[in-house]
């Protein structure tokens, strides 16, 4: 399956070249070959998305029953689900991700879609209070217009959704742009919707760089809103771009997640979950635990484990089911992962770090690395990595690993593992995180809000918690009888009538 179609830009219900008619190519990150060619978006598209946008949503979309509305949104959830063994290698291939990995993000994707057109059935409520009988005062949701969704490569199918699925579920039209890494599935996407027969213009995708695609869709006086997940300076960048015209803007950021084990904790789970949290998704995850606090007393032992474990990480293929790590995205990203365990020698931590089997020896391969003995200040533990690389420090007290994990300038994940209830939640309050897992990996449940504090974000995704985003709150205010009303200007009649 090396080599796939070309793939073009989705305007307006029609695959399109791009305007200036230029391509770039789509790299395979395990062999080095070229997969296709991307059509590359730029003002001029976005121009022409927009417009299709504004009139889709005006003639076709705002207006529509929401149980028709919802009907389509089933439908794309249906149509995932029946393609999910095409869209997952699909995915594998042009991330590196693993196939038995983005088999689950695919059928999440689905879930994406179902989850928010339930939500909107139950949940997209408004508030209505009687004011001392002389007024009713109620509030609907209404869409909020054209919403301009930009996503990263590291899960791509299943982030875009994530935002795509709430947009279009409470009535919004959305321009969609996707990491230029990663560009299979969100065309995928763009057929799976055109096959459910969604109206042309509610939902465009326009591939192209962040610089110019992104920068259009971002600067367009008429996209209200855009929700981007990526990196934390990207985001301040968007945030600038976007004041001219006051975008309203949803961040979810970068992280360096902590993941404390106290002496009290189940061993064994507390090993297991770490070791997930760090080496699934090739490391590239947002909510990865990538520094690990230890307490000092299971310090050796836990390493030691850890070192057994990771050396008999899966490294391979990441079309083949087994393979449990595979080739980081792009040449560049390795190359920066790289540098950090270059910065972590020079800055005196130990590097330990598996073997790399042969078949790995070309791709864009980090072997899973643990970076021992490590402390707080160094980059490797203030830094995002975002690669298959564990930061492990020691901690004595649960006041200094308290500091010590709040200490950094993002707040996105924690975890922490201990079986002393009260610490449980002690330390899980204390931490400046937007969420927090006390004896469990990342197990997410889609109706509560998912986001960062500090540096990792602003505001929140999922459950109803989208609908503040997605949605424009009107309130209507109703007299309810003959209330009094100020009598500006009247004075001056009564006294010339007397
Ligand atoms: N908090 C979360 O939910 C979450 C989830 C996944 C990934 N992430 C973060 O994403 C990062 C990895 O993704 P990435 O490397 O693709 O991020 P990135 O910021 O480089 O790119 C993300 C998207 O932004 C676009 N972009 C770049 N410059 C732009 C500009 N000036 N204007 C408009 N768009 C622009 C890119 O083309 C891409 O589509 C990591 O930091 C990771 O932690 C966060
Ligand atoms: O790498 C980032 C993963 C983000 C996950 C979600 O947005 C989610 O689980 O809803």
């Amino acid at each position: 399956m090396e080599k796939q179609k070309d793939i073009q830009l989705y305007i307006n219900g029609e695959f399109v070249n791009a305007a200036e008619g230029k391509t770039f190519e789509n790299v395979n990150p395990f062999s080095g070959k070229t997969i296709n060619l991307v059509a590359e978006g730029t003002k001029e598209d976005i121009d022409r998305a927009v417009s299709a946008a504004k009139r889709a949503f005006k003639e076709e979309w705002a207006g529509i029953k929401v149980s028709e509305r919802l009907r389509y949104i089933y439908k794309i959830a249906e149509l995932i689900d029946e393609h999910i063994d095409e869209i997952a290698p699909l995915e594998s291939l042009d991330t590196g991700l693993p196939i038995s990995q983005t088999k689950n993000m695919v059928a999440r994707a689905a879930e994406n879609f179902r989850f928010y057109a339930r939500m909107v059935e139950t949940r997209l409520i408004g508030e209505a209070y009687q004011a001392d009988g002389d007024f009713l005062n109620y509030t609907i949701h209404k869409p909020v217009g054209i919403a301009g969704l930009i996503t990263p490569w590291n899960a791509p199918f299943m982030l875009e959704t994530w935002k795509i699925a709430p947009a279009l579920a409470t009535g919004n039209a959305v321009i969609l742009k996707p990491a230029e890494w990663s560009p299979i599935t969100a065309n995928k996407l763009a057929e799976i919707i055109h096959k459910a027969g969604l109206p042309n213009g509610v939902f465009n995708v326009v591939h192209g760089y962040g610089e110019t695609a992104g920068a259009s869709l971002v600067a367009h006086p008429d996209v209200q809103l855009i929700s981007f997940t990526g990196e934390t300076t990207t985001g301040s960048e968007i945030m600038r771009n976007g004041a001219a015209s006051l975008k309203r803007v949803s961040m979810e950021l970068g992280g360096k997640s902590p993941i404390i084990v106290f002496e009290d904790a189940e061993m064994e789970r507390a090993l297991d979950a770490c070791i997930w949290g760090i080496f699934s998704f090739n490391g590239e995850r947002c909510t990865a635990n990538s520094r690990l606090f230890l307490h000092e007393n299971i310090y050796d032992q836990f390493v030691e484990a850890l070192k057994k474990r990771v050396s008999q990480i899966v490294v391979g293929n990441p079309l083949d089911k087994k393979t449990e790590v595979g080739p980081l995205i792009h040449l560049k990203h390795y190359e920066n992962v790289k540098r950090y365990i270059k910065i972590a020698k020079e800055e005196g931590a130990e590097v330990f770090s598996a073997a790399l089997p042969d078949e790995c020896k070309d791709g864009h391969y980090i072997s899973p690395t643990l970076l021992l003995s490590a402390r707080n200040h160094m980059r490797i533990a203030q830094e995002e990595i975002f690669g298959p690389v564990l930061t492990v420090m020691k901690f004595k007290t649960e006041e200094e690993v308290i500091e010590k994990a709040n200490d950094c300038r993002y707040g996105l994940a924690g975890y922490v593992w201990t079986n002393n209830i009260q610490r449980g939640h002690r330390v899980a309050q204390a931490l400046e995180s937007g969420m927090l897992w006390i004896n469990s990996q990342n197990v997410r449940d889609l109706r509560i809000p998912f986001g960062g504090s500090k540096q990792s974000g602003i505001g929140r995704e999922g459950g109803h918690y989208a609908f503040e985003f997605y949605t424009e709150t009107q309130v209507i205010h109703l007299a309810l009888n003959q209330h009094p009303i100020p009598q500006f200007g009247k004075a001056g009649m009564k006294e010339k009538e007397e």
